[in-house]
């Protein structure tokens, strides 16, 4: 209960309010969900806590914790103010330092802003796309990092109800994982091994990139997920470049002996890189997931070197800022081979 009663003064009523939802329908929905998501009875009591919250607030009283004092108060005072767990914020403050990490988790609170990627594979330009969105009055522009994508301002729901994905015109996919396709480079009659592959935004980017010369090899140990990438091949025109294989990369990597001009290993992580588009995740993971996590990376990465031919490239990915799973796995693994 300690981590909803956190959520909801912040997430609850704060962002909401500040999404342009009058309080007294902010307190509202909260109560419906918390009597849906927890327990009919939990409403009195979240009804209680936000109708307290929103009038102090009215009134210009209300309390917030000062971030002062040692490094314990400041974590607890910013876990209250800024709705993340304590053990986050620790780490947070000791790797990045107050500003930044307060920057961080204000960004981590804020309505997520998402992208599109034309799909060169139809021949559809990031022009013809720009053109389709304005006649669905979607807000949104060119990408200054990546010459195939799109940034929303808002309006991903008209574009689902608009059926673009379903043409095959375009892909949702952040530009990160753009960039992540833009290092790997995919050429023309490259062969490709994506070894944590699905659901594919990463995959199908490199395939449109293919232009039908080459292949990518997809595997994942998840059969559904890999059915989804499967189906969207098709949708995008991709599925003669993309061959799947739903299994585990320590048994494919025994199975197999392809080598690979490219590699990808977008390994499964924290997550806590992401956490402004996935609400509910600061509340489920804990620092052991980390090290599990870590753990798993490391394994993944080096079962995935043995995939690449003498002069290929491997490239290893993840959608988290922890240091561990980021500087700390590449110097592992250069280390250690
Ligand atoms: C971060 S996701 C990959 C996202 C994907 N590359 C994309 O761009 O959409 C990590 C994936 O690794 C897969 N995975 C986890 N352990 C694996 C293993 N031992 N072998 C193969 N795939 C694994 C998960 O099923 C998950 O789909």
């Amino acid at each position: 209960m300690e981590p909803l009663l956190r959520q909801i003064p912040r997430l609850g009523v704060y962002e909401l309010v500040k999404m342009g939802t009058p309080p007294h329908a902010a307190v509202n929905e909260t109560i419906k969900l918390a009597k849906v998501a927890l327990r009919h009875g939990a409403g009195a009591l979240v009804n209680g806590v936000l109708q307290t919250i929103s009038h102090d607030q009215a009134r210009g009283e209300l309390l917030e914790p000062k971030v002062e004092g040692d490094s314990h108060s400041q974590a607890c005072a910013l876990t209250d103010l800024c709705s993340h767990p304590i053990w986050m914020v620790r780490r947070w403050l000791c790797h990045f330092g107050r500003s930044e990490n307060i920057a961080l988790m204000d960004w981590n609170n804020k309505r997520p802003t998402y992208s599109l990627r034309a799909n060169f594979a139809r021949r559809v330009s990031r022009e013809n796309l720009l053109e389709t969105l304005n006649e669905l009055n979607v807000i949104s522009e060119p990408s200054s990092a990546l010459e195939d994508f799109v940034r929303l301002s808002s309006g991903l729901h008209a574009v689902i109800r608009g059926g673009l994905m379903q043409r095959g015109l375009c892909s949702v996919q952040d530009e990160s994982g753009g960039l992540v396709v833009k290092v790997i480079d995919p050429q023309s009659g490259d062969i490709i091994i994506d070894c944590c592959a699905a659901p594919g935004r990463k995959a199908l980017n490199m395939a449109a990139c293919l232009q039908k010369e080459g292949k990518i090899f997809v595997v994942d140990i998840n059969k559904g997920k890999l059915s989804l990438l499967q189906n969207a091949a098709i949708h995008l025109g991709v599925d003669d470049v993309v061959i799947p294989e739903c299994s585990d990369l320590y048994s494919y990597a025994d199975r197999h002996d392809l080598l690979a001009d490219k590699v990808l290993v977008d390994a499964p992580c924290s997550g806590l890189g992401v956490l402004s588009k996935r609400a509910d995740l600061r509340w489920r993971k804990t620092s052991t997931d980390l090290e599990d996590m870590v753990n798993l990376q490391s394994i993944l990465l080096r079962l995935a070197a043995r995939l690449v031919k003498p002069g290929g490239v491997l490239v290893y990915s993840i959608c988290s800022i922890e240091p561990e799973e980021n500087y700390g796995q590449d110097a592992t693994f250069l280390q250690n081979g």
